[in-house]
């Protein structure tokens, strides 16, 4: 400890240039970081070597989006260092939990895609997996929220503001990005090669991040690229007296790095977000060749050291980058280059809606990236040719299956061409692999049998258990011993503690210790409150229709009206605080309409006398990964009720699975999977089946029809309309109330029915206590599956057999 000190101390002072008496917070925490990273540098280094030395093939995960969360406390988790640190800084007079509440977390994600990136590298990191995570250093990540007159309101996220001790700049490794331009072809030894003269250039610098492996000596990298320009500033220009213009090209080049695009399921098809997709990818190919492999490596056997894991299809202009490398600049053939390429890229598709799948129009893709448009139309052709060769002529499957569109507009089809250059396809549940091979790429699928596979998405226990609910992780330890974080199926072993007496005792208490301390936070955090004798019923995720944060309003004022309309005496209802967490994309005006219904309606019923202490709203603003790991431990119920076919899988289902918390959810996404190994004793499920959903939209859905034929549900939209929760002005929640009545594109009408009476299920599950508590620790016990460490030996064995190296 002693040591620790004194390397605090020794940080503090030279680091910082500050004396301990007159530090602050942040001094102490910037301090602390730098401290705790010296700790992993050996790994850190000791990790490159040995990989340099084994020459060992390793992944190369390439996403637009990295959700990483707060890394002082991961830091101290995989160095075992916390008590040493926590002790040692109480006899600086420092309170540990005080700098670890400084760190500012990097907010480079919008969801679910970004967070399952950042555990997919913890776990690999912790399986001793070469990998090198790759992506964008945003100087602003996901806005910030805040409400103004329950309102969503975004303040840009200065996360850098305070200082990154987590990061590691190399301008020294950066790499030069083209874009624009225009292609020349030019004979040489008889073959026509073309080449590509780009308009202008910016310079890509890596920082490198640390990813600590979970007390196994090993770090593995994390390396995001931020934009500058080549020139950044024109002293002649500015000597003329034009100084905005003297750094134009510094500003501009700045801009591809500026900042994440808020949308999640939505893509905006913004050049600047085509210019982010390319500025990351080329660098990040190009890193990968001049600075992991040896100097003269033969490319030709690049599939037996990389794989380039492509998470979505953000990075899928990668694939005719990689062959712009092999054939204009280190003149492969195209065919030698194209076999190579097939075996270097997969491809994860993590959604099902068909708006969420991106494309780039020609016009775009041919003024920005001129050479690049050239090599995706000669990669369709030959696909195209492959496919009349097997099917004949038949030009309807030609079009259906042609990377390039016709309509509405001649443009690429990104799936498609990570479909047909990547070796293996996968989407990340059960369900939605089926939809995929049935719905969405069915032509592909016949095409390329056993290309499409299924790989259920994870999450990692060193943060969503360990870090998030350590009252939990020691119930767990003192029941199984260490080894479960790494070996999380072992969860299965508490089965027995199900029914044993003093572990249920102490499992309640855990989850109202948790209780407590999330009442704690959202005390300091909004000055709002939980009663920790409430059921805690969470729904926290991206504001979306298709995930139907509608429905569960509709759950609320029903209970509120039962209540107020005197047909339910407040006494007979369960107490409830319901928990929203939700952002929406700025530009989604039906999300951002329910987010300020949702205040509304919790504002009108945390006033009223008439429901104190039976029912509570609160809706934290700025739900991200931190308040994440305060609200998931405390739940006892977790919403996921999205329309079956909709949500890919989404994750948060398994963290509160995991934490204890049990579930009311549809037949979606991986709910299927929790539900299947938690037993339908231990899940709430409602709702219309897929098939069902296809067949009624078939049919023809009339959502109105629910509304006049179901009292609770008319009732319920009445109050919504005739301004119960808008000071009597009706016309406020006008807009959102015709779109559930006429349009209701994701059936929260149809399933209404369906999820009041599960819920009335909660209530009656929730009032026998010994039940619900051994549903609970069922829960934990059966859900050890849903480790990101079983996602990544799935990857590895089903697509791209990288062992551990240790
Ligand atoms: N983009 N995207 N897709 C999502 C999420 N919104 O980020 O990816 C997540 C990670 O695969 C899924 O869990 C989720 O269902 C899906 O909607």
């Amino acid at each position: 400890m002693d040591g620790f000190i004194r390397e605090f101390l020794r940080e503090l002072n030279f680091g910082q240039g500050v004396a301990l008496s007159f530090s602050s917070i942040n001094d102490q925490y910037l301090a602390l970081a730098r401290t705790v990273r010296h700790y992993l540098m050996a790994r850190w280094l000791g990790t490159l070597r040995r990989q340099f030395e084994t020459q060992a093939k390793g992944v190369a995960y390439l996403s637009a989006e990295y959700l990483l969360g707060r890394q002082l406390g991961n830091a101290l988790l995989a160095t075992g260092l916390t008590d040493i640190v926590e002790e040692g800084l109480a006899k600086c007079g420092i309170d540990l939990a005080t700098l670890r509440a400084q760190e500012v977390e990097p907010g480079l994600g919008n969801g679910g895609l970004g967070r399952l990136a950042a555990c997919f590298i913890d776990s690999l990191a912790t399986m001793s997996v070469p990998c090198v995570g790759y992506g964008i250093r945003y100087e602003y990540g996901i806005f910030r929220q805040t409400f103004e007159d329950g309102r969503q309101v975004e303040q840009p996220d200065n996360w850098l503001a305070l200082g990154s001790p987590w990061e590691f700049p190399h301008p020294e490794a950066a790499q030069i990005v083209n874009f624009a331009g225009h292609t020349e072809t030019y004979e040489e030894d008889g073959t026509v090669r073309s080449r590509w003269i780009p308009g202008w250039s910016v310079q890509a610098i890596p920082y490198n991040y640390m990813v600590p492996g979970y007390q196994n000596g090993r770090v593995n990298t994390l390396r995001l690229w931020s934009a500058v320009a080549t020139n950044a500033f024109d002293l002649r220009i500015f000597n003329s007296g034009d100084y905005a213009e003297a750094v134009r090209a510094q500003t501009f080049a700045e801009n591809i790095s500026k900042v994440l695009y808020p949308e999640d399921s939505t893509p905006q098809g913004k050049e600047l977000r085509l210019q982010q997709q390319y500025f990351f990818v080329s660098a990040s190919i190009h890193d990968f060749i001049d600075n992991v492999l040896p100097a003269d490596f033969d490319l030709t056997h690049l599939p037996d050291r990389v794989i380039f894991q492509l998470n979505d299809t953000h990075p899928v202009i990668g694939v005719p980058e990689l062959m712009r490398v092999l054939v204009d600049e280190k003149d492969f053939d195209w065919d030698d280059a194209w076999e190579i390429t097939k075996k270097c890229f997969a491809y994860t598709c993590h959604t099902l809606l068909p708006e969420a799948l991106e494309v780039w129009s020609v016009d775009l893709l041919g003024r920005l990236l001129p050479r690049h448009l050239e090599i995706i139309y000669r990669i369709n052709d030959e696909f195209l040719d492959e496919v009349r060769e097997r099917f004949g002529d038949d030009e309807l499957r030609i079009r259906r299956m042609s990377i390039i569109a016709e309509h509405p507009e001649r443009s690429v089809r990104m799936a498609y061409l990570a479909t047909v250059a990547g070796s293996k396809v996968n989407g990340v549940a059960e369900l939605h692999s089926q939809l995929l091979r049935d719905k969405v790429l069915p032509d592909f699928d016949e095409f390329y049998p056993g290309k499409f596979i299924n790989v259920t998405n994870g999450v990692t226990p060193r943060r969503f258990i360990r870090l998030a609910n350590p009252a939990l992780s020691e119930l767990i330890t003192d029941a199984l011993g260490v080894g479960w974080l790494t070996d999380l199926e072992r969860l299965r072993e508490l089965e027995p503690y199900a029914e044993d007496e003093e572990f249920k005792e102490r499992f309640r208490a855990v989850k109202a210790h948790n209780k407590r301390r999330l009442s704690r936070v959202l005390v300091d955090r909004d000055g709002t409150s939980v009663d920790d004798d409430h059921l805690l019923d969470v729904m926290v995720k991206r504001l979306h229709e298709y995930k139907r944060q509608t429905l569960k309003l509709l759950h609320i004022v029903t209970l509120y009206d039962r209540i107020t309309s005197g047909e339910v005496k407040p006494a007979d209802i369960v107490p409830r605080t319901f928990i929203f967490g939700a952002k929406a994309a700025p530009g989604y005006r039906m999300a951002k309409e329910i987010i300020h219904l949702i205040n509304a309606v919790g504002s009108v019923v945390n006033a009223d006398p008439a429901v104190e202490g039976r029912l509570k709203v609160l809706f934290p603003p700025n739900y991200n990964v931190t308040l994440a790991e305060k609200v998931i431990p405390a739940a006892d119920l977790s919403e996921q009720i999205s329309l079956a076919g909709k949500e890919a899988s989404g994750t948060g289902n398994m963290k509160f699975a995991l934490n204890g918390a049990l579930t009311i959810g549809t037949d979606d996404g991986a709910n299927i999977e929790i539900r299947e190994l938690v037993g339908d004793d231990n899940f709430f499920l409602f709702g219309l089946l897929e098939p069902e959903v296809e067949a009624l939209y078939a049919k023809g859905y009339v959502p109105s029809s629910f509304y006049e034929s179901d009292e609770g549900l008319h009732r319920a939209i009445d109050m919504i309309a005739r301004g119960t929760f808008s000071g009597g002005d009706r016309g406020v929640f006008d807009g959102l109330v015709s779109n559930l009545l006429y349009d209701d594109r994701f059936m929260a009408l149809a399933d209404y029915r369906a999820y009041i009476d599960a819920q009335d299920e909660v209530d009656k599950a929730y009032l026998d206590e010994d039940r619900w508590t051994r549903s609970a620790i069922l829960n934990v016990a059966r859900t050890g599956f849903f480790s990101s460490d079983r996602s990544m030996r799935n990857y590895i064995d089903r697509i791209w057999h990288t062992p551990p190296s240790f």
